[in-house]
């Protein structure tokens, strides 16, 4: 089945997936792809509707920065936002200047002339009925001539044309950012400009979705044997669900106990897999084999290395096991995608080496299905849902592969992974207790391998650190630290400290991402 597809084309935003996200949530399929995609490939993609995004840089410097000429030849509706109005501004024929007042931040914008983008939609309204709107803006340069067939839609005090459209052409521009939530109704905004002004209906559905999948992977696999690693994960588990749907018992399921999992995660994975859903599931148990090659090792990148090397080892090893099979699969999810497809906006730098991207040898040997490649998280879990996985499973925080590895600070050993375990699940017990669990994206406890001195039943104690770790963030790339309630982490700070003997102090994380990371390696 083919979706109608709305196409948005990324000039170095930092917030363009932002924009796919609120075209999804519109129930219509979209694609991000780099500015300078080929003539062929739009023309191939036919979208409904394209959308430009904002960028760093100006019109009247970055000549190359262009959308390609075909996006106005199509005959199909454009929304330029920021960056992607001053470049249809002048690309169509209209004139952008450095602006003397440079807007960053909230904006009141008055919405006049009618348009279709912006009709029946304000905050509030003036004197003279003309619609105000909330918005955010970002930008220096602005579009200080309109080309020939606009009119301006939009102005703020310090930005007379804050928005402008050729509603015959189903050209329409924006200098604020709609994509975000600060601008207030930017999520009509977008509902606009794709249903009405693009004519697209609501067909992109997860419980839909399922059907569709499932053709595909059935008519990709065939009769072959496809192998999974089942870390327990959203993604993971959501991947092997479909998958099993698509083709039951050729799905084999290969869940590593690394001896860096959770407490009694092994136990969890196999319970709700094996016996709830009745996919095949092996337990390897690679504990010495993963032990064994972190002993000594204490720098983050190496362990991190490690880990990822070691599970490739594991899957390749199980695999010769199946004679037929032929897939590796993966819960690559769109996000990974977009992070690290390198486009030619991207300039991101190496922060940590994630243990299952790029870790792939050549002599593996098997062919990758990754039937989650074009999803957000959260659309992820809505499958998970919608393939019937228990809510507990589908909300759960994200577990990074490398697990209590990189929770453990320097060398990893049993006895620290042991305390580690207990604490953690202490922890995050307390937390659902109090109802914070679904209130935090990530929360974990971190083992720091030095002694403090401490005093317990009037004796002293000189034992090892831990530090607790809670985080709410969207999409993980930024995150505040949770101001969990006092009360609450001083019952865990108590049970911890006399429940896990071998830890007299606990202490709470209170840095954010940036400048530090969610997890501590
Ligand atoms: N213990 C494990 N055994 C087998 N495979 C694993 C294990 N840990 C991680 N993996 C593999 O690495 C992939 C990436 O891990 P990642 O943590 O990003 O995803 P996830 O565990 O599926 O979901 P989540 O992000 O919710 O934790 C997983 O999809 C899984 O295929
Ligand atoms: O599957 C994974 N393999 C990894 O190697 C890895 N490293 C970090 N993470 C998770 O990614 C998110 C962001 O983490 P950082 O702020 O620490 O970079 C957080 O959710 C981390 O838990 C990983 N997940
Ligand atoms: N956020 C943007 O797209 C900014 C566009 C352009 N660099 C400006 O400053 O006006
Ligand atoms: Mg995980």
């Amino acid at each position: 089945m083919s979706h109608q597809k709305i196409l948005v084309l990324d000039f170095g935003s930092q917030v363009a997936q932002l924009i796919a996200r609120r075209v999804r949530e519109q129930q219509v399929y979209c694609e991000l792809h780099p500015f300078d995609v080929s003539e062929a490939f739009i023309r191939e993609y036919a979208p409904q509707g394209i959308i430009l995004s904002g960028g760093p840089n100006s019109v009247y410097e970055a000549l190359e920065w262009q959308a390609p000429q075909v996006v106005f030849e199509l005959g199909v509706p454009v929304l330029g936002i920021c960056y992607g109005m001053q470049t249809m501004a002048e690309q169509l024929g209209g004139k952008v200047e450095s602006s003397a007042q440079r807007e960053f931040g909230y904006a009141e914008m008055r919405a006049h002339g009618h348009s279709k983008l912006f009709e029946g939609i304000q905050d509030r309204s003036n004197d003279q009925g003309h619609g105000l709107l909330d918005v955010w803006m970002s930008h220096g340069d602005k579009v200080t001539q309109l080309p020939a067939g606009f009119k301006v839609i939009g102005s703020s005090a310090s930005c007379p044309v804050a928005a402008m459209a050729d509603e015959e052409r189903g050209f329409y521009a924006v200098q604020f950012h709609p994509e975000v939530t600060h601008t207030l109704k930017g999520k009509d905004i977008i509902a606009r400009f794709v249903h009405r002004i693009c004519g697209c209906g609501r067909d992109w559905k997860m419980p839909d979705y399922i059907g569709e999948a499932v053709e595909k992977i059935r008519a990709q696999v065939g009769d072959e044997e496809v192998i999974l690693g089942l870390s327990g994960g959203v993604d993971s588990s959501v991947a092997a669900a479909l998958i099993h749907r698509a083709i039951g018992d050729q799905l084999t399921c290969v869940f590593v106990d690394n001896g860096l999992l959770r407490l009694n995660e092994a136990e969890q994975v196999m319970q709700t897999f094996a016996r709830s859903l009745g996919v095949k599931v092996i337990h390897v148990d690679a504990t010495e084999q993963f032990m064994g090659h972190l002993k000594g090792v204490s720098d983050p990148e190496q362990k991190r290395k490690i880990i990822g090397r070691e599970f490739v080892e594991v899957f390749q090893t199980e695999a010769k096991k199946l004679p037929k099979a032929r897939w590796l699969a993966q819960g690559t999810i769109y996000p990974d995608v977009i992070e690290s497809a390198g486009a030619k906006t991207g300039k991101a730098h190496a922060i940590k080496s994630h243990h299952n991207v790029g870790g792939l040898p050549e002599t593996l040997n098997l062919k990758l299905l990754e039937p989650l490649r074009d999803l957000f998280k959260d659309e992820v879990r809505e499958l998970g849902v919608a393939l019937g996985l228990p809510h507990d499973m589908v909300y759960r925080h994200p577990f990074p592969g490398p697990g209590l590895g990189v929770r453990i600070l320097g060398e990893v050993k049993k006895e620290y992974a042991d305390l580690l375990r207990r604490a953690d699940a202490i922890f995050i017990d307390e937390l659902r207790a109090a109802d914070w669990y679904d209130k935090t994206s990530q929360a974990f406890a971190v083992f720091l391998p030095v002694k403090s001195v401490g005093v317990m039943g009037d004796g002293r104690t000189y034992e090892y650190v831990v530090a607790l770790r809670a985080v709410q963030t969207q999409d993980f790339m930024t995150a505040h630290w949770a101001e969990l309630p006092h009360s609450l982490l001083g019952k865990v700070s108590n049970r911890i400290i006399n429940e896990v003997r071998g830890i007299n102090r606990v202490v709470y994380d209170i840095s954010g991402k940036p400048p530090a990371t969610i997890e501590w390696e």
